[in-house]
């Protein structure tokens, strides 16, 4: 499956309508204008991807796609490989931090193995794509071919079901932190000292080895994003330094947005296969609520790139789409009030003079 062509279909504008009547029943709220703050718009931005003034988060899917990085044969991370299949199965055995998130927000939970060293096939509830065993070493060669690219993110697209009123998407794979990086450095013109950050917690030394790594693939691939338009560039360093799982993202994101279905981004790697999805197909952004800022060096400067501010800031950077799952109860709260509260009318409150 090479045809990358549905990438670049189409994406539908919000509703704008919706929105309006949404603003302005938030308006007739019994509180002061605006004091809700971001539940505010949260209710409303839900009004227009639902088409709905009174939106409602009935079905929540999450998909965490796993894969390995051959960048991890140069010492980036501070676990082993073998990590990557062992997360796989304590994702399906609902282990794992996202698994107990998905379940305390009621969400549905798919965990995809795209390729890694250890195979996972006799793992139950795990659906296994394999692409490889993981990607080739970025320093050395292109992480993937364009076919196996095509690939990924066509079974990420796979994963979003048209009916979900929100979807998430989580990731597993050791050293994914230096591929997200690379990704991210090819895409905004940066290099490893600005995109690197600890990961699962390497020291110092290892800091300046992971910059390094970043460094070699833009060294050895950059002339195939330098002067190729957006959507070629996005491409391009998927291919050459991205990993399996982030194309997958990257793929189920716009996939979402064609679909429209609203994303909730997590943490570094999350928000750069949604940086890619956005150079891919801008139509993408309309789509993208932020869960949180993680506290991998380099978020915050993906999130200025995409123009986010996110819901919850709590140092977390753990990935697996854990951050964006903890910010599910603060958007169940903006619903709630937004659906439930009494109007000035309804409660004889009197409204400002
Ligand atoms: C037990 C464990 C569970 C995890 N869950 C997510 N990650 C996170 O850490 C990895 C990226 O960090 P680095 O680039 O330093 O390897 C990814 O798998 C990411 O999802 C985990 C890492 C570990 C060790
Ligand atoms: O923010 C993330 O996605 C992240 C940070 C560190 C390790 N793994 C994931």
């Amino acid at each position: 499956m090479t045809d990358m062509h549905w990438l670049f279909e189409q994406v539908a504008a919000p509703d704008e309508t919706a929105r309006a009547a949404a603003v302005a029943r938030q308006n007739e709220l019994t509180k002061p204008p605006g004091s809700l703050g971001r539940l505010e718009t949260i209710a409303t931005d839900f009004a227009a991807w639902q088409g709905d003034a009174k939106p409602e988060l009935a079905r929540i899917g999450l998909a965490v796609f796993a894969a390995d990085h051959g960048v991890a044969a140069r010492g980036v991370s501070a676990f082993p490989q073998a990590v990557t299949a062992q997360m796989v199965a304590n994702f399906a055995a609902g282990g794992a931090a996202v698994a107990v998130l998905a379940r305390e927000a009621g969400a549905e939970m798919t965990v995809v193995n795209l390729g890694t060293v250890a195979p996972t096939d006799t793992v139950p509830g795990v659906l296994n794509h394999h692409l490889g065993p993981g990607t080739a070493d970025f320093t050395q060669a292109s992480a993937m071919d364009r076919a196996t690219l095509a690939d990924a993110l066509s079974t990420g697209a796979a994963q979003v079901d048209a009916g979900l009123s929100l979807f998430i998407g989580g990731e597993m794979g050791i050293a994914n932190t230096t591929s997200a990086a690379a990704v991210f450095a090819a895409l905004a013109g940066l290099d490893g000292a600005a995109t690197v950050g600890r990961g699962t917690g390497v020291d110092d030394a290892g800091l300046a080895n992971k910059q390094a790594a970043v460094d070699a693939g833009l060294a050895r691939h950059g002339a195939r994003w330098q002067d190729a338009p957006p959507p070629e560039a996005a491409l391009a360093a998927l291919e050459c330094v991205g990993g399996f799982e982030i194309a997958a993202l990257t793929g189920a994101f716009v996939a979402a947005a064609q679909r429209g279905v609203p994303v909730l981004v997590d943490g570094f790697i999350s928000s750069v296969a949604a940086l890619a999805a956005v150079r891919l197909n801008p139509g993408v952004a309309d789509w993208l609520m932020f869960g949180h800022r993680s506290a991998e060096a380099g978020h915050a400067r993906v999130l200025d790139a995409l123009g986010a501010t996110p819901i919850l800031d709590l140092d977390m950077r753990l990935g697996e789409g854990s951050g964006a799952m903890t910010a599910v109860a603060t958007i169940r709260a903006a619903l709630a009030v937004h659906a439930k509260m009494a109007t000035f009318t309804d409660a004889g409150v009197a409204n400002s003079a």
